[in-house]
């Protein structure tokens, strides 16, 4: 299986993300509760996946009379990318024509999300090449992106695959993305996979990678962009963006137009999901007090380019 998730005749399969890069092991998933706690322990996780998660999980539910109360926990489960309740609505919309088609609904939104991203991405690659001046790139990752955080292929990362299909890529620089570490243990496994070179870096140090010129361009994804351009992404996407900004890097998002939200109009108006101090390693003492976001906001005037599968979005230079 090498999709994060994925529809199997009457559940929903998805790749534990908690057990890798160590152990590769899918979880079968047959009811609400059980979607939820993964969503919520990460072993399913990425917006455009949380997406497809909330569509199929409608599916899962759609013959009970309480479809719509599971639908709204569902969608509840993480507050900050639109995607979870977006992916919910869109099955939603389904559900007065019977489970088959809230779960034909579902199935191409998924096959609809991998064709999404390599169109996004492809354009993102393009960009980037034309605003940088190496034959053969650093780019520079936050979080994880790929495969694992879609229903294929994959934003931010996406750009990867394609510029090393054309063999211009160096080496990726990976910060680890704490406290989590999507980037040291997700993405790292997916470019060794493909066996694209990289380097892992602690996120203290991505400023001073900017600052050596060792990243050519900085690629990152989202969770929700609010409606004048600023992003929500995962905590430590802020600071890149200063320090890329102040080097004078191209920082650029990449992401569905889904995940571009018109009713939230800034950045102050997007809910920050808060995670818990255990999260923050075995040497933190019990009880201790904790500030452990797991997203942040970039303003818009960080953002070089925001890259959808329809457009490119300079939101610095102009709405
Ligand atoms: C393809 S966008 C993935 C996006 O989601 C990640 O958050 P999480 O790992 O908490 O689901 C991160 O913000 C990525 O940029």
């Amino acid at each position: 299986m090498r999709r994060a998730i994925e529809w199997d005749g009457d559940a929903i399969v998805i790749v534990d993300q908690t057990l890798l890069p160590g152990t590769f092991a899918t979880q079968r998933i047959t009811n609400v509760d059980e979607l939820i706690d993964a969503i919520q322990r990460l072993a399913v996780r990425g917006a455009p996946a949380l997406g497809v998660a909330g569509a199929l999980g409608v599916a899962l539910v759609a013959g009970r009379d309480d479809a719509s109360e599971l639908a709204e926990r569902l969608a509840r489960a993480r507050p900050t990318a639109v995607n979870l309740r977006w992916g919910v609505e869109q099955a939603l919309k389904e559900l007065p024509n019977g489970p088959q088609q809230v779960l034909a609904r579902a199935q191409r939104l998924a096959k609809a999300d991998e064709e999404i991203n390599k169109r996004a991405s492809f354009r993102a690659a393009e960009y980037v090449k034309a605003h940088t001046t190496r034959r053969k790139l650093r780019l520079h990752t936050h979080c994880n992106t790929g495969w694992l955080a879609t229903a294929g292929w994959g934003t931010a990362l996406g750009v990867v695959w394609h510029l090393a299909n054309e063999n211009a890529i160096e080496e990726v620089l990976v910060d680890e993305t704490r406290p989590l570490l999507q980037g040291a243990r997700l993405t790292a496994f997916e470019l060794a996979e493909a066996g694209v070179p990289y380097c892992i870096l602690p996120d203290s140090a991505a400023a001073t990678a900017l600052a050596e010129g060792r990243s050519d361009a900085v690629v990152v994804g989202a969770d929700r962009i609010a409606a004048n351009g600023d992003v929500a992404n995962k905590i430590g996407t802020y600071p890149l963006a200063l320090a890329a900004k102040h080097h004078g890097v191209p920082f650029l998002v990449v992401a569905p137009e889904s995940t571009i939200d018109a009713k939230t109009l800034t950045g102050k108006d997007i809910a920050i999901e808060e995670r818990d101090a255990a999260e923050l390693g075995d040497l933190v003492p019990d009880g201790a007090k904790a500030f452990n976001p797991a997203f942040d906001v970039t303003p818009a005037d960080l953002i070089t380019a925001i890259v959808t599968e329809d457009r490119v979005w300079e939101p610095a230079t102009r709405a």
